[in-house]
This record gives C-alpha cells, sequence and structure tokens, in this order.
C-alpha cells in the first residue's frame, strides 16, 4: 500500500470529510431555506440559485468518488448522440443493484453539466435525510410513497412542474423500484411468470407505471430516454464506506438514446416497451458479464475539476473555524466544554454513519419482498 493509500484509509481523513460534507451541507441547506423569498418574486430565479447551491452538495461526492478514490468511470454510447448528452432534457432509465449507482450517475450529470438540476423518483423515506434529502425538497426532486393510489396524483403533480424548469435536466428513474436481491429477485420472477412475460436474469421486473406517468407528463418536454446500465469491473460490489477509505472501482456505463416520440403512448403498450427494453438490458448486463464489454463504443467523458474545486474551497471554509475551535477548546481547559465537544462529535458520527446505512443494500427495505398486492 502506497503512502497515499494508506493515508486515506485513515479513520481521521475520513471523519474530516464527514465533518466538510455535513458543516457545509447543513449550511447550504440553511441559503437554501434562505431562497423562500426569491421563488415569489422570480421563480426562474430561484430555481437557478437553487441548482449552484444543490451543485455544491451532490458535487462533493462526485469529488469523493472522482479524485479521492479516483474511480474511473467509462462511457461507453453512439458517438453520434453524444453532442446531444447535457443540451436537452432527457429520462434515464438505470439498472439498481449498487450501492454507489447514485454517485457514477451524478458524476455523469457533472461530466455533461446537468449535476445541479438532476432529477429523480425517490422514495420519500430519503426526504428526511439531513442535507441530500432537504436539498431535494429546493431541487423539486419527486418523491413517491410506492403506493400507486396516492403516488399516481402527487407524482403527476411535480412532474407538471417541471415542465417549465428553466435549465436542462435529466430525470433519473430506478423503474426496479427497489434494489437487487436475491430474494427479491426471486419473487419478481414470480410476478413476470404469472404475467406470462419472460424470466429476467440481472433485473427484478421494471415497475410500469412510475415510467408510463413520467413520460405522460413529460412528454414536449423531455427529448429522450436515455437507457442506461451500470456494472462494475472484476465484478465487484462498490460501497460508500470504500469510496471514503479511497478505495478506486471502475465502472462502466452503457448508453443508448431513445427518441421519445419512438414510445408509445397508452398505458398498456407503454408498459409493454418497458418490459421489452428491460428484456434487451438484460442481454447487454449478459454480454458485459460474459465479455466485459458492451455492444457499444467507448467515448471519452474526462471527470472535471469543478467537484474537486468546491470540494477543496468549502472544505477551506468549514475547517478553518473548526481549527481555531479546537484551539480555543484545548487552551480553555474546561472539562464540561471538552466533554460536551466530544459528545456532538459523538452525535455527528453517528448521524453521519446512519446517512452512509442508506446506502447499503443489507439494509434496504422490504419492498419488493412479497407480490404487491394490485398484482
Ligand atoms: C449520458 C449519461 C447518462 C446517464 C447517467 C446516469 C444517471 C444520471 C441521472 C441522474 C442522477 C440523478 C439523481 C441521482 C441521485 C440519487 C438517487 C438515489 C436513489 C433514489 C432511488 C429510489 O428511491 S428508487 C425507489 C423509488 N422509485 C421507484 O420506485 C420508481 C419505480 N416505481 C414505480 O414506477 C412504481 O410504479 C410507483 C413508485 C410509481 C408506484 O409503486 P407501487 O408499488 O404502487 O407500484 P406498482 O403499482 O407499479 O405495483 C404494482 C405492479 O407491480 C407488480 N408487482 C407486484 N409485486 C411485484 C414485485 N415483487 N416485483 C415486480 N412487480 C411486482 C404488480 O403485478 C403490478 O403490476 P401492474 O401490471 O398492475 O402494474
Ligand atoms: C463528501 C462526502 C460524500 C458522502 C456523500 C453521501 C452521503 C450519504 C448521504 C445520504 C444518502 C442519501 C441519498 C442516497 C440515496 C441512495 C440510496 C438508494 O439507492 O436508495 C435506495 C432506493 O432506490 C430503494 O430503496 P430500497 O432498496 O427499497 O431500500
Amino acid at each position: 500500500m502506497g503512502l497515499g493509500e494508506c493515508l486515506k484509509s485513515q479513520v481521521l481523513c475520513q471523519v474530516l470529510i464527514s465533518y466538510v460534507f455535513l458543516a457545509s451541507g447543513l449550511l447550504i441547506n440553511l441559503l437554501q431555506l434562505c431562497t423562500l423569498p426569491v421563488w415569489w418574486l422570480n421563480k426562474s430565479l430561484a430555481r437557478r440559485i437553487n441548482c449552484r447551491l444543490g451543485y455544491c452538495i451532490s458535487s462533493q461526492s462526485v469529488a469523493i468518488l472522482d479524485w479521492w478514490s479516483g474511480t474511473e468511470c467509462t462511457l461507453y454510447t453512439d458517438p453520434k448522440m453524444y453532442p446531444l448528452y447535457g443540451n436537452e432534457n432527457g429520462i434515464v432509465v438505470l439498472n439498481h443493484q449498487f450501492e454507489i449507482d447514485f454517485m457514477c450517475g451524478w458524476s455523469f450529470c457533472d461530466r455533461f453539466g446537468v449535476l445541479g438540476s438532476a432529477k429523480v423518483l425517490v422514495k420519500k423515506e430519503l426526504a428526511y435525510v439531513p442535507v441530500i434529502g432537504w436539498m431535494w425538497y429546493f431541487l423539486e426532486i419527486v418523491f413517491c410513497k410506492r403506493k400507486w393510489e396516492e403516488d399516481r396524483i402527487t407524482v403527476s403533480q411535480s412532474l407538471q412542474k417541471l415542465r417549465d424548469y428553466p435549465e436542462n435536466f435529466w430525470f433519473l428513474l430506478f423503474c426496479e423500484g427497489t434494489r437487487f436481491t436475491a430474494k427479491k429477485h426471486q419473487i419478481s420472477m414470480e410476478v413476470a411468470e404469472k404475467k406470462g412475460l419472460p424470466k429476467l436474469k440481472h433485473h427484478l421486473l421494471p415497475r410500469t407505471k412510475g415510467f408510463w406517468v413520467t413520460i405522460q407528463n413529460l412528454r414536449g418536454t423531455v427529448a429522450a430516454v436515455y437507457d442506461s446500465t451500470l456494472n462494475f469491473r472484476n465484478n465487484e460490489s462498490p460501497s460508500l464506506s470504500g469510496i471514503l477509505s479511497g478505495k478506486k472501482y471502475h465502472a462502466d456505463l452503457y448508453v443508448r438514446r431513445i427518441p421519445l416520440e419512438s414510445i408509445p403512448e397508452g398505458e398498456a403498450e407503454c408498459a409493454a416497451w418497458l418490459h421489452k427494453l428491460y428484456q434487451e438490458k438484460d442481454g447487454f448486463q449478459e454480454q458485459y458479464i460474459q465479455t466485459g464489454r458492451y455492444p457499444g463504443p467507448i467515448v471519452s467523458a474526462p471527470r472535471r475539476l469543478g467537484p474537486l474545486i468546491n470540494w477543496l474551497c468549502w472544505s477551506a471554509l468549514v475547517l478553518f473555524p473548526l481549527g481555531a475551535f479546537l484551539v480555543s477548546l484545548l487552551s480553555s481547559g474546561s472539562t464540561l466544554t471538552i466533554l460536551a465537544s466530544l459528545a456532538f462529535c459523538y452525535g455527528a458520527s453517528l448521524l453521519f454513519r446512519w446517512m452512509i446505512g442508506q446506502t447499503e443494500i443489507s439494509r434496504s427495505s422490504g419492498y419488493g419482498n412479497k407480490v404487491n398486492s394490485s398484482s
């Protein structure tokens, strides 16, 4: 192990990274709250400001992935489509089996200049996660309860609001609705069998309603679906803890651009179209596992300096007062203040551990562990 790797794996480094993320994130959440009056005066301006503030948070996780851990993200796609990425609105359909898939997604958003405005259909539980969940309120992220009776209205309403969004955005959909586990796979294949659908080897059966409602509400606003398949080399299962301790992974993403006009409008036809898409995705996964490659050519989409600069600036901003506080704490010699500060740090580290836990598949929800009642 080299000196750099040894340093990155030290607990102190991870404590400092967590501190920077939490302290700067909460400060940015506060700034987002301060933009509330702007929403009434100039909605478009408020949205643009929030894109920049959101970027300040999400690009920290990109900096950790791209620059701290040095994880490489390779893009396979048609070079003719490349100039369109980031210059139009897109719906991204991504497989959901890795703990850091959202970080790789954000990294690609950054490479195409849409990180601040990136959107996702996300489970409501994540809205309560400090920093990222709170940031999402101001970025008009679409929350769902994964209960169609309630979601059909609220998701449509949230999607309608995006129709006049002032910046290009990508809207991410994990149509599988939950992360892949062997048990969830087995249950969803029982559902596939009952529906007379072909079995998938590497995906859960996609939930079609969210996709249909998204297409229906964003038609005319979004130009294309970006069918995306993510994998990691050497059969690795990357984790956020691995990234924080500086472990380098290699992600491969295959993207196909499908014009929105080619997707059927009716609910049943749209659902059948999505099932067929997932059968194709399953084929790409199989090819990747067998050959280590996707069908498309590799195009260059290098990591950018923006996230690193942003991260260093926020680190300087919040580490300096921490240093000053520690010096005054030690020189005060007050046992009570020192104990109170230690208790506060312990609480903050528990909070960060809990946040990391949200990304761990072993703590995944029970959603998809049984056949949904509407089937
Ligand atoms: C160039 C580069 C390109 C790309 C770069 C890549 C990415 C970058 C893009 C953007 C990044 C942006 C942000 C990323 C940041 C963070 C994101 C992190 C994580 C958040 C992810 C989540 O929270 S995922 C969970 C939430 N999302 C979803 O659930 C979406 C999918 N779900 C749906 O669409 C659902 O339909 C629903 C949620 C709208 C409603 O849920 P409900 O449970 O009520 O579902 P259904 O009504 O659909 O269920 C009933 C139907 O399902 C069948 N059924 C029953 N049991 C099962 C089962 N076990 N498995 C499968 N199917 C089942 C049942 O038969 C019913 O079928 P019908 O035919 O009647 O529909
Ligand atoms: C600079 C430090 C960088 C640290 C950056 C990240 C810290 C982590 C903080 C908060 C995590 C919240 C956002 C992550 C969301 C990812 C979780 C996820 O992928 O959700 C799973 C959801 O699809 C389905 O859930 P289930 O599988 O049904 O359960």
